[in-house]
């Protein structure tokens, strides 16, 4: 019997369904910590990471913010800025994970929605992977049809990360995001394989 939360890793590509399928998780009850909120927390007035921000690269904080579009156009003259930054935000980011978890300590699963979690070795923290996942030209539809970006934009996403079927290869489960009512009960039947695994 192992007493403490079972800590599944969710990911996946771009578009691919993360948020959906976290939110099926929370709407069953299971907490779920989300780095990309965590990240929007620390960038916004008197988050943790404009202090450190700030004294590294002034001109990215904008109102008493974090400026998201100053730090890109930062990142697209000098690289190395996204390296900075990422040793600034990587531990912020680290230790609102580990709050949560102690916040969570009995409940007997919980879910961490890491886009890059495989693409920044989180998966070592993790006891198990979900990657959810589609089809190229559905994945593609879906981000496109968003309007928040440009084919070419989205190719630069797609090219930083891992390919999908890297992603897939490493899972240690693969939920297919074509039917919200499949995907409903594949994580249905998923929460009872990791209770039946933890008891
Ligand atoms: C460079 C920044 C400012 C660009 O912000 P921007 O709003 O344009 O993009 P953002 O990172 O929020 O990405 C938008 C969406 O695409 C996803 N995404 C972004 N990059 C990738 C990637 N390489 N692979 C997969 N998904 C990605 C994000 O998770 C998010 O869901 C931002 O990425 C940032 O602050 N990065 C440093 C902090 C960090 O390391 N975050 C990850 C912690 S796990
Ligand atoms: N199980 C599913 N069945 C059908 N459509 C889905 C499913 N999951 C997600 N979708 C659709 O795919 C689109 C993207 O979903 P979602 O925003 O959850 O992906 P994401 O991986 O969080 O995206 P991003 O990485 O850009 O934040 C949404 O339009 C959503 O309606």
């Amino acid at each position: 019997m192992i007493n403490r939360p079972y800590k599944l890793g969710l990911t996946g590509s771009i578009g691919m369904g993360k948020s959906t399928t976290a939110n099926l998780f929370r709407e069953l009850g299971i907490p779920v910590w989300d780095a990309d909120a965590a990240v929007a927390a620390l960038y916004e007035k008197e988050g943790a990471a404009v202090p450190l921000i700030s004294a590294v690269l002034p001109d990215a904080i904008r109102d008493g913010a974090v400026d998201r579009a100053a730090l890109k156009n930062k990142i697209a003259v000098d690289p190395e800025v996204l390296r900075t930054l990422e040793k600034i935000v990587h531990p912020l980011v680290q230790a609102d994970r580990k709050a949560f978890a102690k916040v969570n300590s009995t409940a007997p699963i919980l879910i961490f929605d890491i886009p890059l979690l495989f693409e920044t070795n989180g998966d070592a923290e993790m006891d198990g992977v979900l990657v959810v996942t589609t089809s190229p030209d559905e994945q593609r539809r879906r981000v496109l049809d968003r309007g928040q970006m440009t084919e070419a934009e989205f190719e630069i996403i797609l090219s930083r990360q891992l390919p999908d079927l890297e992603k897939r290869a490493r899972a240690d489960y693969v939920l297919e995001t074509n039917s919200i009512d499949q995907t409903r009960a594949d994580v249905v039947a998923l929460i009872k394989k990791l209770e039946a695994k933890n008891a």
